[in-house]
């Protein structure tokens, strides 16, 4: 597809009851769809949980309210909405599922399209993109996409056995690994200041910087993600994807060309010189809380440990400090300290 052309094609949110969809994904479509950038397009929703279209329709409705939008445009955009209630690791379910996706490209004109979004925990992208080539879901006339954003694995090794589950289904070109975080106007600015501006480039430095602060910090809590959030904690639901980004936009060498690949390259060379951390040294390096119950705009909120689905004696982080020691020429000597939390007192994201 040329990058001018608005895109057509079926839209699958697997996970499509949980947080991503409501907070991000249902608001970006419909900003897309506000400003005319989709073309012909349906979406199916994936989850357990047992919905109608029009219950399905009503939660994304509710999503995507903002004041000033008109109920028109809101049900114009969630009449394409479809719902389909399957647990993903049955697989008994996929074919229906397939039947539903022929049944809505023909109806909608998409042209065989079709996007993947994982909006769901980590130990099911495998799985379900495994069974998606087996039930011949992506078998189609168009392209055909697969959205992950994280946690990508848990290691190295889990990250290389969820790398080959989905090259059986989907080529790399056809793999989309997203860091949300990416998208934010104050992350896309560090390049264009950097790269963009005279002024900074040869102050960006050692002998110019002290030190350098990321901060993301949230009022909210760990919601109705107590099930994925137990598991992952903030190393991994923050740290390991949207903070090191940030890190390594901030420190890389400017890449050649502005392509994805120079880019890439650019930001792996900062993480071959992270300095490692030996066990003995973690505790002179990080800190990790836990929110205690408190309130926040005079209302009353629990600890985690008495969140849904969180274990009452959890030692789960949601919050995490740290120094990080980027060990190059430029940066010798310059303490990145990254910082993230939930149940903070602000909602800031800050370099
Ligand atoms: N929330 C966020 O801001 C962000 C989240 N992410 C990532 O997105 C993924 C999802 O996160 P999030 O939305 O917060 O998680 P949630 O726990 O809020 O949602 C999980 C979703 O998966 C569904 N689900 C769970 N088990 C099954 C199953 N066996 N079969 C079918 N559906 C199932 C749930 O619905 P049901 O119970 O009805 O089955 C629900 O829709 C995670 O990998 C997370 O790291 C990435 C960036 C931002
Ligand atoms: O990836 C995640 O990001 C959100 C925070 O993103 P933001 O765009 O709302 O700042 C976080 O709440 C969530 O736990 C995590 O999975």
């Amino acid at each position: 597809m040329a990058q001018t052309e608005k895109p057509t094609a079926l839209i699958m949110i697997f996970g499509a009851t949980g947080d991503l969809a409501k907070r991000k994904l249902f608001p970006s479509l419909y900003k897309l769809f506000k400003k005319e950038k989709l073309d012909k397009f349906a979406v199916v929703g994936v989850a357990r949980r047992s919905l109608s279209n029009e219950e399905f329709q009503l939660r994304v409705k509710e999503s995507v309210k903002e004041n000033g939008e008109t109920e028109a445009d809101i049900d114009k955009f969630v009449s394409k909405f479809y719902y389909h209630s399957h647990d993903v690791t049955d697989s008994s379910s996929y074919l229906a599922l397939g039947k539903l996706a022929e049944e809505l490209d023909s109806h909608y004109g998409l042209n065989g399209n079709r996007i993947f979004y994982m909006a769901m925990a980590p130990e099911f992208f495998g799985t379900i993109a495994e069974h998606l080539k087996k039930d011949k879901l992506t078998d189609v006339s168009g392209f055909k996409r697969l959205v992950i954003e994280k946690p990508f694995g848990h290691d190295l090794e889990s990250a290389k056995v969820l790398n080959k589950q989905i090259r059986k289904a989907f080529s790399e070109d056809e793999i989309y690994r997203i860091d949300h975080y990416l998208g934010k106007e104050m992350v896309q600015n560090i390049e264009v200041i950097r790269f963009a501006n005279a002024m900074f480039e040869p102050l960006w430095n050692n002998r110019y910087i002290s030190n350098i602060q990321v901060t993301s910090s949230e009022t909210l809590g760990v919601e109705e993600r107590g099930r994925y959030y137990e598991k992952s904690g903030a190393l991994r639901d923050m740290v390991q994807n949207h903070m090191l980004q940030m890190v390594s936009l901030l420190a890389m060498e400017p890449p050649i060309k502005l392509t994805t690949d120079e880019i890439r390259s650019e930001k792996v060379r900062v993480f071959r010189a992270l300095r490692p951390v030996k066990g003995e040294e973690v505790n002179e390096y990080f800190v990790r809380g836990q929110y205690d119950q408190g309130s926040m705009n005079e209302t009353d909120v629990p600890a985690y440990r008495q969140e849904e689905m969180v274990n009452p004696e959890s030692n789960t982080e949601t919050f995490v400090a740290g120094k990080l020691m980027i060990d190059n020429f430029r940066w010798a000597g310059v303490p990145f300290y990254i910082r993230t939390g939930k149940r903070m007192k602000l909602s800031q994201q800050r370099l």
